[in-house]
């Protein structure tokens, strides 16, 4: 734990298709010796055709040169869930300064009457698509071939964690996974901006690609390592709720984009099980060394981050109309953040 990693482990996780027990399990191991030392791994053997990811890159690079007007008509705060267009400056991360990146964030799609999206079930309901031809379908195509990558990779992830591959698999029916499409612009006279503050990410993990370097991960001696893109890899970091799982075997590594030196998109899909999903540090564990650490509720603690930094959220939650969940952890509250919280960051 907290080790002074300086380079990011590669994992083909294509064994964990195979008939043979060995292969899930060598893979398993790959991916818990990951998990443990560093919290962030390239995956490759994922069977993902590169042309869906050229899709959505292109989609992306089209919609974010529309004026602002236009993509303000799928603002995330028109939408009752959490979908939509996020212009810079709107998502403010602990402590840090205001970002240099917007976003298009968008999840599983579901009709408003869908018995899923029920009350407190916020982060549910349709998405906001623009009116970009072509724009939904090669979204959608990418999300959903991310997404079975990550129900694979749960199985990997249930399987080094010690339990059956199929342990999650009844809490998997409607996830809040988002996606995000970002968009860092480049701007040659700005100083002292960072692309994305630094944080931990909020689910069990997230499956990412980028465009360009500029992604960094903290290592357990407070220094930040580089996580460049490998061409065909996704890159995978463990999220909060792994976390817990593991009492802390697992890391959910703090990380940032720094300045970026060239315009750069990123599109990372954030890994959940379904909205009511208890996680609790599994038994196996829990020591008296190492008590069991407090659990949370999956949907509850996405929506209370998201609340705790985002703007239109804090704005609402400032005038009373929504309100934190009780048991809300404070930003920061995972990751090597947590164990540094003196480290600068
Ligand atoms: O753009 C990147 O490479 C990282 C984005 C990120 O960390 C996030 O959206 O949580
Ligand atoms: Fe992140």
């Amino acid at each position: 734990m907290g080790t002074g990693f300086t380079s990011i482990p590669l994992v083909d996780i294509s064994g964990l298709r195979s008939e043979r027990a060995e292969d899930r399990a060598r893979v398993a191991g790959e991916l818990a010796r990951a998990a443990r030392e560093v919290g962030f791994l390239y995956v490759t053997g994922h069977g993902v055709p590169e042309a869906l990811f050229e899709g959505v890159r292109a989609m992306a690079e089209r919609f974010f040169a529309q004026p602002l007007e236009a993509k303000m008509d799928v603002y995330i705060g028109r939408s009752t869930n959490h979908r939509g267009y996020v212009p810079e400056g709107e998502e403010v991360f602990q402590g840090a300064s205001k970002d240099r990146k917007e976003a298009y964030d968008l999840s599983i799609d579901l009709a408003p009457d869908d018995p899923a999206c029920r009350d407190g079930h916020v982060l549910l309901g349709p998405n906001q698509w623009p009116d970009l031809p072509g724009f939904r379908e090669a979204v959608q195509a990418y999300y959903d071939a991310t997404f079975a990558v990550g129900r694979l990779l749960l199985r990997g992830f249930a399987q080094a964690m010690g339990e059956a591959s199929d342990h999650f698999e009844d809490v998997l029916s409607c996830p809040p996974s988002q996606l995000r499409l970002i968009h860092y612009p480049h701007d040659p006279l700005a100083v002292d901006v960072v692309g994305i503050g630094a944080h931990t990410d909020y689910e069990m993990f997230t499956l990412l690609h980028a465009t360009s370097p500029g992604l960094e991960v903290l290592n357990g001696e407070g220094q930040w390592i580089d996580a460049p893109p490998v061409p065909g890899a996704y890159v995978v970091n463990v999220g909060d709720m792994l976390e817990i799982l593991t009492n802390g075997a697992f890391v959910a590594t703090s990380h940032r984009v720094r300045k970026v030196s060239a315009e750069r998109y990123s599109f990372p899909l954030f890994f959940c099980l379904d909205h009511d999903t208890r996680i609790e540090p599994l038994p196996r564990f829990v020591t008296p060394e190492n008590p069991a650490r407090a659990g949370l509720v999956a949907g509850e603690h996405l929506y209370a981050q998201t609340m705790q930094t985002f703007t239109y959220l804090k704005e609402r939650l400032a005038h009373g109309q929504i309100t934190l969940p009780e048991a809300a952890r404070a930003l920061s509250s995972f990751g090597q953040e947590a164990r540094y919280k003196a480290v600068s960051v």
